[in-house]
């Protein structure tokens, strides 16, 4: 099994407080591998230092083993590593067809690797390809509608698609279902699931459910205080007392 991310010793310091500490893990590719712990435990701060949103200020990360630990956020995207936020990142006042025109027109020149400006009018392999794309995630029927009329549900699918269609080799997902009724929980947990095994997404994930982490992860980490307290599969989490007493409480065993 290919080794796709490695992250290898990683800190973060804001001033004199580390949010991260000597990070290290690695996915394998193909697999879905979550991040867990309290709130304040360095998850969204490790997220961000792997996008490249900030520096970390020590460790390094490769991704299909190439150093990208300095390599600037928009190339890292263009390199095959995908994200999606807590709070849903779409343009509000256009459409969802709209909205994926851009994200394709984005790929289309990142890999002409030339600059300038949307085209006026996209060509109908564009509008082919955006059609297609809102179809694979269930929103074919609304590509009229104005993205802010969406319910939080739809826009993360939304989002989910103007992501992937950069096609990325790793798919970051920050808490995914935050915010979420537990039917669209569903619905989103069968998108990722239908993403990893058709497509060949690796997916890194975030999450605060649990029942949602078990149920979709190959393997976990759990963190505390910017630190890697536990790394294994659902089952060996689960069955961690170390990671029940600083973490969970009793409610994961029933998880
Ligand atoms: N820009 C910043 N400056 C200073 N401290 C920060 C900054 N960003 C995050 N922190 C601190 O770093 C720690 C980790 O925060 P982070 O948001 O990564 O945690 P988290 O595990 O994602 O939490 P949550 O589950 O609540 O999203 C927290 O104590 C937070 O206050």
């Amino acid at each position: 099994m290919r080794n796709l991310l490695k992250v290898d010793g990683v800190g973060k310091n804001y001033g004199v407080f580390q949010a991260l500490k000597n990070v290290s893990f690695s996915v394998d590719q193909g697999k879905t591998f979550a991040i867990i712990g309290p709130n304040g435990a360095g998850k969204t701060t490790l997220f961000k230092v792997m996008t490249g949103e900030v520096m970390g200020s020590s460790g390094r990360i490769f991704l299909a083993g190439e150093d990208i630990t300095k390599t600037p956020a928009d190339e890292r995207v263009h390199l095959g590593l995908g994200r999606t936020f807590q709070i849903v990142r779409v343009f509000p006042e256009l459409t969802l067809m709209d909205n994926l025109i851009v994200a394709i027109e984005a790929r289309n020149r990142s890999r002409r690797s030339a600059g300038g400006w949307l085209r006026i009018k996209p060509n109908s392999s564009v509008l082919d390809e955006a059609f297609v794309r809102l179809g694979y995630l269930g929103l074919e029927h609304k590509h009229a509608a104005q993205a802010r009329h969406l319910a939080l549900g739809d826009r993360k699918r939304l989002e989910l698609a103007l992501t992937l269609a950069m096609d990325p080799m790793i798919l970051m997902l920050d808490e995914p279902t935050a915010g979420m009724s537990p039917s669209e929980r569903v619905a989103i947990i069968e998108l990722i699931q239908k993403t990893r095994e058709e497509l060949g997404v690796t997916i890194l994930l975030t999450e605060h459910d649990m029942d949602f982490v078990f149920r979709l992860s190959h393997s976990l980490m759990v963190m505390n205080h910017g630190e890697t307290v536990f790394v294994g599969t659902p089952e060996e989490v689960k069955a961690s007392e170390l990671v029940q007493q600083i973490y969970l409480g009793k409610e994961m065993a029933h998880a």
